[in-house]
């Protein structure tokens, strides 16, 4: 099955637009977790076990994994969603982006040590950067196109001929490099306004959309922004919001509750 027909199936089997980010920071893992070996999987595999029902995908982010020596960990993490939790697309978060020859080495690292169903990609080195990726025709390629963070002004504001370049990139991304119909992008929950114009340029093109939760996006406009005609479209990522609602013991039961309290918020905007 494809990485979007997955996603489409877990939007519905489990009622949920929902994506947890698993972003495990050594500096906030529970008490009872530090320093015993294996701690970043243990934690992140009680996490996944306490809200897969409540998601349509999970986002490991490759960086606080690779920072602690722990890319084994997060193979191990990625064997075990697909085993315990099957039909639940794995979105590894690793905004690769370099030249062909060495995009084919990313891709492989993504889909075949790590077995992610989708990866996100810069397109900043355009479309020969990312076709690497699309030699695995049943993954996804998730292209940055309007980051949730403040300095994605920068760049992606600049006009290009009339028009943010943000909008450039969602244009090249429906009309010329979704050869395959592989592709999704990123787009922040904290620019609502430019989430609902990439929407209206990509139709039914599915949005991974990080920014509610701890940078606090707002749960209503984003929803309004970005679902689609039938109430889907987007994966809306929340990690530390989630992840650390506690710190004690029951964190795996209070980031069940966060996540479902987090669900709920979202399906009530999707009709
Ligand atoms: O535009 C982007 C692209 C990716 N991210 C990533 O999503 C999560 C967000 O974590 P929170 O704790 O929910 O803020 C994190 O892994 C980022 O690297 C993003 O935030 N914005």
């Amino acid at each position: 099955m494809t990485f979007i027909a997955q996603l489409s199936a877990a939007w519905q089997r489990n009622q949920s637009l929902l994506c947890v980010g698993l972003d495990p920071d050594p500096t906030k893992l529970p008490v009872s977790l530090t320093g015993t070996g294996g701690a970043i999987f243990s934690f992140c595999r009680e996490i996944v076990d306490a809200t897969a029902d409540l998601v349509c995908a999970f986002k490991p982010q490759i960086a606080y994994f690779a920072a602690q020596r722990a890319e084994d960990q997060l193979e191990q993490l990625i064997h075990y969603i697909h085993d315990a939790h099957p039909g639940i697309p794995v979105i590894l978060d690793a905004k690769r982006g370099d030249i062909g020859a060495t995009a084919e080495q990313y891709a492989r690292e993504a889909f075949e040590r790590y077995q992610a169903d989708a990866v996100t990609v810069n397109p900043y080195m355009g479309f020969d950067s990312i076709e690497p990726y699309l030699a695995y025709d049943t993954r996804g390629v998730i292209v940055l196109c309007r980051t949730s963070n403040a300095g994605g002004s920068d760049l992606q504001a600049l006009d290009v001929h009339g028009a943010p370049l943000y909008q450039t990139v969602a244009r090249l991304a429906r009309e010329r490099w979704n050869t395959t119909g592989q592709l999704a992008l990123v787009v922040g929950a904290t620019f609502p306004e430019e989430l609902a114009k990439v929407r209206e340029i990509v139709g039914d093109m599915p949005l991974l959309v990080p920014g509610i939760g701890a940078q606090g996006g707002d749960i209503a406009a984003t929803v309004r922004a970005g679902r689609t005609a039938d109430g889907t479209g987007m994966a809306i990522n929340s990690s530390r919001a989630i992840l650390y609602a506690s710190r004690d013991k029951d964190f795996a039961k209070a980031a069940r509750q966060a996540a479902l309290e987090t669900r709920d918020a979202i399906n009530q905007y999707r009709a």
